[in-house]
């Protein structure tokens, strides 16, 4: 039987859940699902089918993002859910690359621990704009507790630029919604309102060139190689050619899924499939960049305006000097560069600086692009490029 082809009657958003470990971003995810669906709009999609890797199960945690599909009255949402695990912050910062707002998942009992303030700081620097927070758990938290780890997120928000004063916080339990619990669904019925009013539709850039950061690639038996991502700017059809930069690949789109309905045409902001003729699977990888022929230029040389973190914001205990050799996150991209601090020599813990740096690889790079630099599994650093030096 031919699927069902994707129908667009209602704008497009791209959200995701984020926040520390066990804080309850899957269960949520599940709960929302569950609400919408017993709403009329949407299918249900249990915990179990979102963590659904052995080793999710087994350990109880989520490694791997993954993308649920619902429609709100006013709104057609891409939501991923991301891993709040220290060790998988990698496959956050990928997921987070895609979204027009987030839902900070706060668990009422714990408050803000490490992964929450690393997930804001690594929002704002992928260029997340709007957060609304889930204060989860709240069947179980004290309410004084709650008003006390409500202010602290408000801070937490202002520090990173978010206007803490005016972002939504509403008191949820994933849980109990999905239990079915009527006091818990109207919650997650309210914390919906706040994300379909308070983050903006974003302009999106439809006449531009097409762009696609990869996010993941699949081989589907027979047909090919898939990449999926969120598109970043432009249109494309079945029948364009496009290149995949990083692979040094040019191809044919072949087909074209959105939540395994088919498209003709995926724009701006649609979180899509993309099957490319005669590419073979280790050619193209996560960070590679799908684009219309010929419409970027990529380079490896860029200056930058860097924070440095702070020790107590879980950075370096040490400066860093010209010569360093992190991991930059820019996109869905993970490059190892060079840093060079020029005069200036070295940058403490908790400075500002510009710098140069040389990527490992070519990037497409353009002023304002946000990126985060990372050493040894932890965030030490976050930027934005200000040019592009050849
Ligand atoms: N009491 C209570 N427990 C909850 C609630 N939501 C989640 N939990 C429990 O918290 C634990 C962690 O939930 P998850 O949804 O896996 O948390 P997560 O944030 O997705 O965890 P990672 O993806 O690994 O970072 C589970 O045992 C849940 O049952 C809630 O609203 N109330
Ligand atoms: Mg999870």
């Amino acid at each position: 039987m031919p699927k069902t082809a994707y129908v667009r009657t209602k704008p497009h958003l791209n959200i995701g859940t984020m926040g520390h470990v066990d804080h309850g971003k899957t269960t949520l995810t599940a709960a929302i699902t569950k609400v919408l669906a017993e709403r009329g709009s949407g299918t249900f999609v249990p915990f179990d089918r979102i963590d659904r890797a052995p080793e999710e199960a087994a350990r109880g945690i989520t490694i791997n993002i993954s993308h649920v599909e619902y429609e709100t009255d006013t709104r057609h949402y891409a939501h991923v859910d991301m891993p709040g695990h220290a060790d998988y912050v990698k496959n956050m910062v990928t997921g987070a690359a895609q979204l027009d707002g987030a839902i900070l998942v706060v668990s009422a009992l714990d408050g803000i621990m490490p992964q929450t303030a690393e997930h804001v700081l690594l929002a704002r620097q992928v260029g997340v704009n709007h957060i609304v927070v889930a204060l989860n758990k709240a069947d179980a938290g004290d309410e004084e507790l709650t008003d006390l780890v409500e202010l602290e997120v408000r801070e937490l928000l202002t520090a990173h630029g978010y206007g803490g004063d005016s972002v939504p916080v509403v008191r949820v339990s994933g849980l109990r919604a999905l239990e079915g619990d009527p006091r818990w669904t109207e919650a997650i019925g309210a914390l919906l309102d706040a994300v379909d009013t308070y983050v903006p539709m974003p302009e999106r850039y439809l006449d531009a060139p097409f762009l696609l950061p990869v996010e993941n690639v699949l081989t589907i038996t027979g047909r090919g190689t898939v990449v999926t991502g969120a598109v970043e700017r432009g249109t494309v059809r079945v029948g364009d050619r496009v290149e995949v930069l990083g692979a040094a690949v040019d191809t044919v789109v072949t087909g074209l899924e959105t939540f395994g309905k088919p498209m003709d045409e995926a724009q701006a902001g649609d979180n899509v499939a993309l099957l490319l003729r005669g590419v073979p699977r280790d050619a193209v990888r996560r960070g590679h960049i799908v684009a219309a022929p010929d419409s970027v230029l990529p380079s490896r040389r860029f200056s930058a305006q860097v924070y440095v973190l702070s020790a107590r914001e879980g950075g370096r205990t040490t400066p860093v000097s010209t010569g360093y050799r992190p991991q930059f996150y820019i996109r869905t991209a993970d490059v190892v560069g060079d840093v060079d601090l020029g005069e200036r020599a070295v940058a403490r813990p908790g400075d500002t600086v510009t710098m140069t740096v040389e990527l490992g690889r070519e990037v497409p790079l353009e002023p304002g692009l946000g990126f985060a630099i990372r050493e040894g599994g932890r965030t030490v650093g976050a930027g934005t490029v200000t040019a592009v030096v050849g």
